[in-house]
């Protein structure tokens, strides 16, 4: 049985206050969601700490925390970064790596990226590795190019007894914050693809959990989440909103 994961991308949004009212919200929201439905949110990493101690309040459901991002380096004259290790000591659960906005704005590399998986693994991170092409790359038909050697390149090196703490996430470029998100049928097919290259390393990357983003609402969440490839969904825009949230983590 694969892992089904909802995870909530604040990106730049949030503040303390916004972190206790919304973890406030969460837990009564989440009451009764299938236990198997792994749920984690990525704030801003300096709102970690808040938002974890909010969510952990006692009798709710585990919520994890993760951040939206760690260092290809685990220490030193790096300033401004936060390491692997720090986020696992703040009892970060998951580290999103890769995300387009990252590749796309601060120029991460494919290479750049396979470091950063190397670091969330070795910290005890379970790292969601972003991949997804953008609309000029759809339209030249490269879709399944650019999407394989984003996972080729960022697994690299990988050893198979790591399998079972990765994840990936496909999310279309042209499909984030536009509100136009890929028809269930078209996220499927990537996804597809996606595990059939998986299963070509080994039977344990075959399990894998290969969840969707780009403009996933409570409205389209049930129809994504039921196609076979499509593990659950890492959601941006709509996880700012605890109500809409909690109705996409029930969707799953
Ligand atoms: O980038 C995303 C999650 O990482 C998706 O963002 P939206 O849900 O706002 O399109």
């Amino acid at each position: 049985m694969r892992r089904r994961l909802i995870a909530a991308n604040w990106k730049l949004n949030g503040s303390g206050a916004f972190a206790t009212e919304y973890a406030d919200a969460m837990v009564p929201a989440l009451e009764g969601l299938d236990p198997a439905v792994e749920v984690a949110i990525m704030p801003p990493a300096i709102l970690v700490p808040t938002l974890r101690d909010a969510l952990n309040c006692e009798g709710g459901r585990r919520v994890m925390v993760g951040v939206q991002d760690v260092s290809a380096w685990e220490t030193g004259a790096y300033t401004g970064e936060i390491g692997a290790l720090m986020a696992a000591d703040q009892h970060c659960s998951f580290a999103i790596v890769g995300h387009s906005e990252r590749r796309q704005y601060f120029g991460e590399t494919d290479e750049l990226v396979n470091s950063k998986i190397h670091q969330a693994l070795a910290a005890g991170l379970d790292p969601i590795l972003c991949v997804g092409e953008s609309l000029e790359e759809r339209e030249a038909g490269n879709t399944l190019s650019v999407v394989g050697r984003q996972i080729e390149r960022g697994l690299d090196g990988v050893p198979g007894s790591d399998w079972r703490h990765v994840c990936v996430a496909y999310e279309p470029v042209w499909a984030i914050g536009t509100g136009k998100s890929a028809s269930a049928q078209e996220a499927q097919t990537v996804h597809a693809h996606i595990r059939s290259l998986l299963a070509d390393y080994d039977r344990g990357a075959s399990e894998i959990p290969i969840i969707y983003g780009g403009s996933v609402k409570p409205e389209t969440a049930e129809e994504l989440f039921a196609q076979p490839d499509i593990d659950g969904g890492l959601i941006g825009g709509a996880s700012l909103s605890a109500t809409d949230f909690a109705a996409i983590c029930r969707a799953a």
